[in-house]
């Protein structure tokens, strides 16, 4: 099968015209973050965010077109926002900037653009730079591990970073941050949020003992969620990370439209069953237009600590590819590890415990890689800013 290139797929978005404009949607400069993978395509589309909910058919038509081009395997096109449309089109390669020094004061233009996806609606929180999801389609795929350890793993590369478990069914922040005693208020209004690590924390575990069965109703879960969110003293941030429930079901959308998200991380192990789920998590995020920013496949292989020999558990590479098919970013693997599961369990968590080890420098390099999309506002698929609508 022929290779499709970047070239013919300008041209034939040069078919695609934008009704208000006169004009087509390259000569407008409107088509950035082209991306091409094995015949998957995806690019994103820049709009002013007022346009945003009517321009769905223009989405669907650029999708069309490309898609029937031979050689092309699949399209996601996406709407993003732009105040003045297509001011960063032909800029999708410039190189993102490099992250501060630790403790650096942060150039306001290194800061990512980024809270609220398309939700200029949903209130910002203050010093916040940009609010990351942690999610997952079902539970007990290593999404609070991954928050835990990708916070920290942001906090290396010289970021100032916050966690709110956002689990508030089963919150493990306090035992995976090795954190105890209660939040303070002095004013009696905003909280002192807990810190370890050099991480500023908060999760419904300081508030409440860890063996009380929390019966949430969906306004009290939303409420705790908006509290502590807005009623802590984050301070100035870079990045938020939050450790969503785990699931798709309403509660966790409400909470996705509810927070001011730049972004979205998607934990998934290999098994097919997770990636079914993991793939209703990508959509959750699509529908309440926050940026998928990429899967991270957990427990990905069993590496024998006595003699090395790699056992894949589940089949191997599955999030990669369902990330390839849906024109997604691939974040990175971690394998399935005792010392990931036995330094987290004991509050000291891999990327502190083992700081120069292999799966420190794993978490590093995802981290990495999510703070250059969202510095550079390369969010889904691959490259492109906020999303407005899909
Ligand atoms: N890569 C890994 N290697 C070994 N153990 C892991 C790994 N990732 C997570 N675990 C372990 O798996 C268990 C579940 O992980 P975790 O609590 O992070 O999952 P979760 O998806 O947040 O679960 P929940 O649905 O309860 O929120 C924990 O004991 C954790 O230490």
């Amino acid at each position: 099968m022929s290779q499709i290139t970047e070239q013919q797929i300008l041209d034939t978005l040069k078919s695609v015209r934008d009704p208000e404009n006169d004009n087509d949607i390259v000569s407008l400069n409107m088509v950035s973050g082209l991306v091409i993978k094995d015949g998957n395509v995806g690019f994103a589309i820049e709009v002013a965010p007022e346009r945003g909910p009517k321009l769905e058919p223009l989405r669907k038509a650029a999708e069309d077109a490309v898609h029937a081009l031979p050689g092309v395997l699949s399209v996601t096109a996406v709407l993003t926002a732009h105040s003045s449309g297509g001011q960063n089109a032909g800029n999708q390669n410039a190189a993102p900037p490099p992250p501060p020094a630790r403790g650096a004061p942060q150039a306001a233009g290194q800061r990512p653009p980024a809270q609220g996806g398309a939700g200029q609606q949903r209130q910002m929180v203050p010093g916040v730079g940009a609010i990351v999801a942690v999610a997952s389609g079902k539970g007990g795929v290593g999404k609070s591990t991954t928050a835990t350890n990708l916070s920290l793993a942001l906090s290396r590369i010289g970021l100032k970073v916050g966690l709110l478990d956002a689990d508030i069914y089963g919150p493990s922040l306090p035992r995976m941050m090795g954190i105890s005693g209660k939040p303070t208020s002095p004013d009696g209004k905003i909280l002192k949020p807990m810190e370890n690590f050099g991480i500023k924390c908060m999760s419904m575990g300081f508030l409440v003992a860890e063996d009380t069965p929390m019966i949430w109703r969906g306004p009290m879960v939303q409420s705790a969620l908006q509290q502590m969110l807005r009623d802590v003293e984050w301070g100035e941030l870079d990045v938020l990370i939050v450790d969503m429930p785990p699931g798709t079901g309403d509660a966790q959308l409400t909470m996705a439209q509810q927070v001011p998200l730049a972004g979205a991380v998607i934990v998934s192990t290999p098994q097919d069953i997770a990636l079914l789920d993991a793939r209703k998590g990508l959509n959750m995020f699509r529908k309440v237009d926050v940026p998928v920013l990429g899967i991270i496949e957990n427990m990905s292989v069993f590496i024998c600590p006595n003699c090395g020999h790699e056992s894949h558990i589940f089949s191997h590479g599955g999030a990669k590819k369902e990330a390839e098919t849906l024109g997604m970013n691939f974040l990175g693997e971690m394998p399935l590890n005792i010392d990931i599961r036995i330094t987290s369990d004991e509050g000291r968590p891999i990327v502190v415990s083992e700081p120069d080890g292999e799966h420190a420098k794993r978490y590093i390099d995802i981290a990495k890689s999510i703070w250059d999309r969202l510095s550079t506002g390369t969010t889904a698929p691959r490259q492109s800013p906020t999303i407005v609508m899909q």
